[in-house]
């Protein structure tokens, strides 16, 4: 008779069948002006699985954008390796999409279906008819289905948003890259565009990596998260945050989880460590 497994050995025979996605290892990426060297991250390592949705959360300043420009292949690490499905990132791809928040960055002379296309054909993904019909569905996913044809002037921030996300989507890219995307909409469609980014993943299952520097984002979106420190950016922790969701906001374990995130992030974790309150299942907490 076989011997039941241990949930700890079930996962590591697990993840050595499914190796990471992608895999961040010691890198240090920094920028070199004239004048001087600025060091942007120190020896960060995460690696994402299929299907995760894992957060990039740090003080302003901290890296994560610059972090994200390397996993899309815009920057070289000084130090370390970004390894996609095991190959070595060196350069951009479409095998990884970002989308930032500025969302103006949709060609007006474009209608919403053609801007969603203009990637399938401009990089010779899809014939015309093909890229059509796949733009249409990914529209069709977020909702603008009905305004295939209208141009981006007469859309909403939140609408840009979403046509942005259908134009990532529709080049089915292996890592969906996403920088700070909802910052600059109010309030009230910031949370609808979560719920909706959350609905969006539940029906297709793609790779989220997702830069934050709100907590609370960084709790509804991901299902994992990386904190880093104050520039130069480092690991400071890693959390898994999967049980939260909108429905979570308000809630007490909810806020407590937020205030330890807090602690741990600027460094006041005397008190992180033992807050009865809050038990994060798993953290790996790095110094
Ligand atoms: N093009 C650049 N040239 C020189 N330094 C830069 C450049 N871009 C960013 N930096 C510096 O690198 C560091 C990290 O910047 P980055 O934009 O990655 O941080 P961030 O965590 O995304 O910040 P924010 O949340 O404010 O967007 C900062 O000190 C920033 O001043």
């Amino acid at each position: 008779m076989n011997t039941p497994l241990q949930g700890h050995t079930v996962s590591k025979l697990s993840s050595v069948a499914t190796p990471p996605l992608l895999q961040v290892d010691n890198v240090s990426l920094e920028y070199r002006t004239a004048q001087r060297v600025v060091r942007a991250t120190h020896q960060v390592s995460f690696e994402v699985d299929k299907a995760d949705r894992f957060v990039l959360l740090g003080p302003s300043g901290c890296g994560k954008s610059t972090l994200l420009k390397a996993v899309a292949g815009f920057i070289e690490p000084q130090e370390g390796q970004i390894r996609l499905q095991g190959q070595a990132v060196h350069g951009p791809g479409p095998d990884r999409i970002v989308v930032f928040q500025e969302f103006d960055q949709l060609p007006p002379w474009k209608t919403v279906k053609q801007n969603v296309m203009f990637p399938l054909l401009a990089s010779a993904t899809l014939k015309r008819k093909e890229a059509e019909a796949r733009a249409l569905h990914y529209l069709d996913k977020v909702g603008l289905g009905g305004f295939a044809d209208a141009y981006p002037h007469t859309l909403s921030g939140g609408m840009k948003a979403r046509v942005a996300i259908a134009r990532a989507l529709a080049m089915q890219p292996k890592i969906l890259l996403m920088d700070e995307p909802f910052a600059a909409l109010d309030a009230l469609t910031r949370r609808k565009m979560q719920e909706e980014l959350l609905l969006l993943w539940e029906e297709v299952r793609f790779t989220l990596l997702f830069v934050t520097h709100s907590i609370e984002e960084a709790l509804v979106v991901g299902n994992r998260i990386l904190l880093l420190s104050p520039h130069p950016g480092r690991v400071r922790a890693e959390i898994h945050s999967h049980q939260y969701d909108l429905q979570s906001l308000g809630a007490s374990d909810f806020q407590a989880s937020a205030r330890r995130i807090h602690r741990l992030l600027f460094n006041d974790d005397a008190h992180a460590e033992h807050d009865p309150a809050v038990d994060f299942a798993d953290i790996r907490i790095a110094y």
